[in-house]
This record gives C-alpha cells, sequence and structure tokens, in this order.
C-alpha cells in the first residue's frame, strides 16, 4: 500500500467520469447539424416518415425510464399514463383552447411532472412490487379519465385536428421539417440522461438502486432522490407525448393505456436501461422489428414476441450492455488527475468530546439490545466496542448512525444534538460508517463508489467535481485501490470490498468513523494488511470507533475500550485496565489478555 505523499505526489491515469458541463456538447452539436442535414432528404410524409416520427417520440418517454428504472432502480409502470397526459396536452390546450404549441406542451410536461413528482412521494412508504402496483393503478386512473371525462378529453373519440408548432422562417408544419424537431429534442434529451449517469445526482440515483442504506448513510437524501427520479421521468415521458401529438395531430386514449406503458419498458429493457443509447435503440428495433417481419405473416407477432424473450434472458444488460460490456473492456486508460491528499482536516488528539451517547437504549418488543449505555469518544482518539455476540454492538452503530431510531438515550456529534436526525443528516454532520456486512454499490465502479462518498455533503470538496475525483483517488490510494478504480466493484474480493467501503468512508473527511467489524470475513493475511492500515489512519489523528472480535487488531490500535454485555455496559476505560476486568473476563475474553497484562 502507498502513502498519501505518494498519492500527492503520482498523478493518476485513470480513465475517470469528467466533470466538465460541457463534456460531449460538440458532438451534441455535431449530431444536430448530421440529422438536420439527413431530415432535409425525408419524405415530407407517409408511413416511413409517420415511423421514423413515432420512434423519435418515443424514444423520449423511453429515456424517462432509463432516469427511473435504470439509474434510480424504481419501477414505473405508468410511463404511457404520462406520455398520455404530455399529448393531452398539446392536444386540449392547442385544439381547444387555441394556446400556442408551446404553452400547450409546457401545460402538458408540467401536468405530467406534477403526477411523476405525486408517485415519487408514494414511494416514501412503498418499495419494489408495492410500488409497481400504484404505478400500474395510476396508469389505469388515467386512463379511465382520457377515457371517461368526454367534456375534456373528447372521450374515446380522442382529438383531432391537433396543429403543429409555427415558429417564423420554420415549416414545422411540414412532416420534415417536424420530424427534425423530434430529433432534435431526441438528441438534447440523450445526452442529458447521458450526462446525468456521471453526474453527482446520477451517482446518487445509482448508489440508491444499489443499496439504499449505504446511500442513506453516504449522506445521500433517499427520498429526495426517488422523487427527483419520478419527476424526471415523469417530464421526459410528457414531452414525448406532447411531441407525439403534434407528430400525429390525432390521439386517443388507448395509445397510452396500460400495454404500450408495457411497450415502452420492453423497449428500454431490450437497449438496455441503464443507457439512454441503449434506450434509443431499443425503441426504433421495436419500432422497426414488427415492420421487417412482416413478411412472416400470420407468425410475425409470435415471432417477434420469441426474440424479445430470447434477448431479454440471455442479455440481461440489453443490447447495449453488450456492447459497452466490450468496450469497457477494451477502453485504453485515458485522462489525468492529480490526488488530493486524504483527510485536510487532520484531526489533533485533543481529547475532547467528539461523539457523545448518553443513556442510549434500544427495545425490540421485549428484547432490550440496548439498555442505558453511556460512551463518550474523544477526538483523535480510536475507540474499540467491544463484547460477545448478541451484546448489541450493532445495534449501537445503527442507532448512532440514525438507521433505527433510539427507544431512549441522546446522540451528540460535536456538540450538536442528532438523536433525531435522519441518517444522512448525521453523514452531512461528518459522521461515517462501514458495514458488517459489506454494503458497497455493485453496479458501479471502484471509483464511483468511492466518489459518492466524497461528494457527501458538507464536505469541503463535494460541490467541486476535479476535486471530487482527486479525493476519491487519495482514498483509493490509501487503502492500495487506486489500480483496481476503474473495476466494477463486484470484481473485487471480499476483502478489497471492505476497503472500498473504507475508502468510501475516508473520502468524506468524515470527524468520526465507524467501523463495523471491519475485519469479519477476512482471511489472516488481510487481516494483518487492515491492522497496517488502521495503524495510519490512527496516525493522521482520525477519531474512530471500532466494532470488532478480533483482540489482536482491537489491541493493536485502542486508545479506549468499552464493552457490553446483553445491552448494558460493563467496562470503559483504557485497554489495560479494561482487557484485565475480571468482569470482562468472564463475560467475553475467557481469559486474561497476555498483552493487556504486559
Ligand atoms: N432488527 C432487529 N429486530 C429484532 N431484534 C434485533 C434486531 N437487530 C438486532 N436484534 C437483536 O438485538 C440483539 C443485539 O444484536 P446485535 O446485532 O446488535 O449484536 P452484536 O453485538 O452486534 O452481535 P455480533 O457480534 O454477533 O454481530 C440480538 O439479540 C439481536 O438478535
Amino acid at each position: 500500500m502507498s502513502s498519501t505523499a505518494e498519492a500527492a505526489a503520482a498523478p493518476a491515469t485513470l480513465s475517470v467520469p469528467s466533470a466538465r458541463a460541457w463534456r460531449g456538447l460538440p458532438s451534441l452539436a455535431l449530431a444536430i447539424v448530421a440529422v438536420l442535414v439527413a431530415s432535409s432528404f425525408a419524405p415530407t410524409s407517409g408511413y416511413i416518415l409517420n415511423m421514423v416520427m413515432q420512434a423519435a417520440t418515443y424514444a423520449i418517454g423511453v429515456a424517462g425510464l432509463v432516469v427511473v428504472l435504470g439509474y434510480c432502480g424504481q419501477i414505473s409502470l405508468a410511463q404511457a399514463a404520462f406520455f398520455g397526459l404530455g399529448a393531452y396536452g398539446v392536444g386540449i390546450g392547442a385544439t381547444d383552447y387555441g394556446l400556442p404549441f408551446l404553452v400547450a406542451l409546457l401545460i402538458g410536461v408540467g401536468v405530467a411532472t406534477g403526477f411523476g413528482i405525486a408517485l415519487g412521494l408514494a414511494s416514501l412508504r412503498l418499495g419494489g412490487h408495492y410500488l409497481a402496483m400504484v404505478t400500474i393503478s395510476f396508469q389505469q386512473i388515467v386512463t379511465l379519465v382520457l377515457t371517461n371525462w368526454i367534456g375534456l378529453t373528447h372521450g374515446p373519440d380522442g382529438i383531432k385536428s391537433i396543429p403543429r408548432p409555427s415558429f417564423p422562417g420554420l415549416h414545422l408544419d411540414r412532416g420534415d421539417h417536424y420530424l427534425a424537431l423530434c430529433l432534435v429534442v431526441l438528441m438534447v434529451v440523450t445526452w442529458y440522461a447521458w450526462r446525468l449517469k456521471t453526474s453527482r445526482l446520477g451517482r446518487a440515483m445509482q448508489a440508491v438502486r444499489d443499496n439504499e442504506i449505504a446511500a442513506s448513510t453516504c449522506g445521500i437524501d433517499v427520498f429526495r432522490t426517488k422523487v427527483l427520479a419520478f419527476g424526471i421521468s415523469a417530464l421526459l415521458g410528457g414531452l414525448g407525448g406532447g411531441l407525439f401529438a403534434g407528430a400525429f395531430a390525432y390521439i386517443s386514449p388507448d395509445q397510452f393505456a396500460f400495454g404500450e406503458s408495457i411497450v415502452l419498458l420492453t423497449m428500454a429493457l431490450l437497449g438496455g436501461v441503464q443507457s439512454p443509447f441503449g434506450a434509443l435503440l431499443g425503441t426504433t428495433l421495436l419500432v422497426l422489428l414488427p415492420e421487417w417481419l412482416r413478411f412472416l405473416k400470420n407468425i410475425y407477432l409470435a415471432v417477434y414476441g420469441a426474440a424479445v424473450i430470447l434477448i431479454m434472458v440471455f442479455l440481461p444488460d440489453g443490447l447495449w450492455g453488450l456492447v459497452t460490456n466490450r468496450l469497457r473492456r477494451a477502453t485504453p486508460i485515458e485522462g489525468t488527475v492529480p490526488p488530493l491528499p486524504l483527510l485536510s482536516q487532520r484531526a489533533s488528539a485533543s481529547g475532547e468530546p467528539a461523539l457523545e451517547i448518553a443513556g442510549l437504549a434500544k427495545h425490540f418488543g421485549g428484547l432490550k439490545a440496548l439498555d442505558g449505555v453511556d460512551l463518550t469518544v474523544r477526538r483523535g482518539a480510536v475507540h474499540a466496542l467491544i463484547g460477545p455476540n448478541g451484546s448489541g454492538k450493532t445495534t449501537f452503530i445503527n442507532v448512532a448512525t440514525g438507521l433505527y431510531r433510539p427507544t431512549a438515550g441522546r446522540i451528540r456529534l460535536a456538540g450538536q444534538d442528532l438523536t433525531a436526525a435522519a441518517p444522512h443528516e448525521r453523514t452531512r454532520r461528518g459522521l461515517a460508517r462501514t458495514f458488517q456486512n459489506i454494503r458497497v454499490f455493485r453496479g458501479m465502479t471502484v471509483l464511483e463508489n468511492v466518489m459518492i462518498g466524497a461528494e457527501r455533503p458538507g464536505n469541503d470538496i463535494a460541490e467541486q467535481p476535479a476535486a471530487v475525483v482527486g479525493r476519491a483517488l487519495a482514498a483509493l490510494d490509501f487503502v492500495g485501490l487506486r489500480g483496481d478504480a476503474n473495476r466494477l466493484v463486484g470484481t473485487l474480493s471480499y476483502g478489497h470490498q471492505r476497503y472500498v467501503e473504507i475508502a468510501r468512508a475516508l473520502a468524506g473527511n468524515p470527524h468520526v468513523l465507524l467501523l463495523d467489524e471491519p475485519a469479519a470475513g477476512l482471511n489472516m493475511t488481510e487481516k494483518g494488511e487492515l491492522g497496517a492500515l488502521l495503524r495510519r489512519l490512527k496516525g493522521h489523528g482520525l477519531t474512530i470507533l471500532i466494532v470488532d472480535h478480533d483482540m489482536n487488531l482491537v489491541e493493536q490500535v485502542a486508545d479506549h475500550i468499552t464493552v457490553l454485555n446483553f445491552g448494558r455496559r460493563i467496562a470503559d476505560g483504557s485497554p489495560r485496565d479494561v482487557l484485565s476486568d475480571p468482569d470482562v473476563i468472564a463475560a467475553y475474553l475467557g481469559e486474561p489478555r497476555e498483552n493487556a497484562l504486559a
């Protein structure tokens, strides 16, 4: 493992997520010019034009699914409803009320976004299949309203003669010009969704998708992130639907029914729901495939269905995933980012209280997992919390970090009362943790995992994208994993995934670091390396509370030890005093520790 000083000296040479806001803009501009030129050759009306127009508008809606499902992991079976809300916004606004197309589009998109945010709010209490049920219900309600509120929506007859926008100098009433508009919007949306993935918000979404609990303890407001994902997804759905209404001049409720939501979802999954390019590919294929297969006459639908099923079964990342997984291995390492020094706010071992816990209790029904525990971690100290299995150590960390609500007691960090604070708020104030059972973000690279730690709200560099990369690299360097920065974290060994968790916590420059059984599951060599790592951390003056059963490790690093038994504190003091305490020997050690008595 290399030192922090080395990290600062040697620039990293890695393929890193770029922080530049304008990244990809030149390519976007070129693509827009190419599309404008190509669309001048497109037919002004007819079957082919309609098909391309359908693919373009659908793909905008499918990009929304990439955000909510691909990035944030929230199932939505109501994308056609948002698409319909956008379409009816344009249809009703521009036809019945004579509003300019753009105003009607804004209203449709606004209504769709509003309902998307409302659905996101439902995700506060619901997840998994319950959330899926809510989205299906919403979809059915929208279909019912579109069909039965005849006074507003024209009912099953639908809305006819929807005008297209008119701008001076542009003939958007012509099919080829309107197609160019749709394609330009599609490209901007695709670029946005692609950039979103490597932005701070996009990383937060992916962290929520991969592990909500770990995300919250990295300072991510999980609920807000989900609501944003639903809002963005609905916005894109509404935008696609609004342009669809202008494209075909006629809309009816059956075009936005539940079956269409399944079609949109299939498009996203088939192409690759984790990439807007995949969504584009999937949409294009599913619009074109039925046409290509028409020569099969009666059996074409069966062949189409079988093709979709086969692709989904054998390519879980979709067609785009197949391409990018190959590219990931082939991409040469590029880009240079100077790593930042780690732990910029070196703690002085001043001994003042950093984390103060008073009278902490946690009861699970009749079980008192914690029963009035007092514990003070002092600044700059390594404090060990030990005790037999089931004595309440992990519960203590879960209550301290906000994952469990305490039954009684108070928690203060650097003098501030955090007893009622949410987990992400505690992280914001500088409390970091690792988990007994590793919780890394499996869909992301090692570097991205650690960047999420560096982006902890409240961290000094959280708002500076380049510095976030630098800090993450420094943290990886500290744990000896910089060379693995671009690997998917799930491909690392168990021990190295633990180091990624530690690096993620370190990158946030925490005031207090809670380590829950960091040696669990490590082999002897890895335990030796962990001991060296903890000693180096101690050398930096970082304030640490460590829970572990490995007494050799504890003795190497602890300045102070607290012992729990049946949820109660039975000893607290210097290692020498605690490890020779008869109660501790009886309850936990079994025999006196030689080193402690030496
Ligand atoms: N969510 C929960 N619901 C009910 N009981 C729980 C819950 N979490 C922990 N417990 C119980 O609380 C007690 C303390 O568990 P805890 O995991 O905190 O112990 P521990 O000291 O960390 O044990 P170990 O060293 O084995 O990890 C145990 O009896 C456990 O079964």
